[in-house]
């Protein structure tokens, strides 16, 4: 079912919950991302930020609840919503035994990328992503910070509107991350991206609002400056998750 609009926010998360037996990973989460905005979403491990994540991308089905991409119901529109997000999952991408090009090549084709287009695409992430010293050898034999760039060159390859990644910058070296950080920021400026870090001077570094999960239900949304405001950004962490 599609009910998009030039005018549809770019991510809906319309009360979510994933259950597994009697233990509920997220609970009714809700929340709704317009165009443009770079949103961090936060949370200590264990919250749910995965698992809102996976539902948001189509990769897992919620157990109640809907989510949006652009307007297209992510559990009926597969196809559309693949062609609008980017998707970089924990411990970035899976296929260990495929090289990055062998890789690039194959998502770039199950997103309708062929010839000319394909190869230009896997030129410019490589380049983009510095991947030319890797780009034979199979990935699960690359170090963690080549995996994650590997990770980005997917995400970026099909020119995606929607970038939802789960912490983009773990296991990276200081230079990595500045690195990550600044194509995030230049991201930031044409694309709508939602995510998760552990590291709160991320947060202040590349997005404009946060949204904090805290066992499986949203107890923070507002703009880095609210997040900040009664305090340091760790007291703040601090006290979403202390028990009331
Ligand atoms: N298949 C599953 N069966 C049962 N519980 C699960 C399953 N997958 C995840 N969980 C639980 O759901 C909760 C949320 O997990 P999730 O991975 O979304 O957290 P997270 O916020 O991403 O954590 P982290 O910051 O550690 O990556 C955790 O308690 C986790 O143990």
């Amino acid at each position: 079912m599609s009910t998009q609009t030039s005018e549809s926010p770019a991510i809906v998360a319309d009360g979510i919950s994933k259950i597994y037996g009697s233990f509920a990973a997220i609970r009714e989460v809700s929340f709704t991302i317009p165009r443009g905005q770079v949103v961090a979403f936060l949370g200590p491990n264990g919250a749910g930020k995965s698992t809102t994540m996976k539902i948001l991308t189509g990769y897992m089905s919620p157990t109640r609840g809907h989510a949006y991409i652009m307007g297209h119901d992510v559990s009926h529109d597969r196809l559309a919503v693949a062609g609008y997000v980017g998707y970089l999952p924990e411990n970035g991408p899976l296929y260990h035994d495929m090289t990055p090009r062998a890789l690039l090549r194959f998502l770039g084709q199950a997103r309708g990328l062929y010839g000319s287009r394909l190869k230009d695409r896997i030129e410019a992430v490589v380049k983009r992503c510095a991947l030319e010293a890797v780009i034979g050898k199979p990935i699960g034999k690359l170090s963690k910070g080549y995996r994650q760039r590997v990770g980005m060159a997917q995400v970026l390859l099909h020119e995606p509107e929607v970038l939802i990644m789960d912490e983009p910058t773990a296991g990276l070296d200081p230079n990595q991350i500045r690195e990550v950080r600044q194509t995030l920021r230049n991201l930031g400026e044409s694309k709508t991206i939602l995510l998760s870090t552990h590291i709160l001077q991320e947060v202040e570094a590349v997005a404009q609002r946060v949204i904090f999960i805290h066992e499986g239900r949203i107890v923070f949304d507002g703009s880095v400056d609210d997040f900040k405001a009664q305090g340091d950004m760790d007291a703040k962490f601090a006290e979403l998750t202390s028990a009331a």
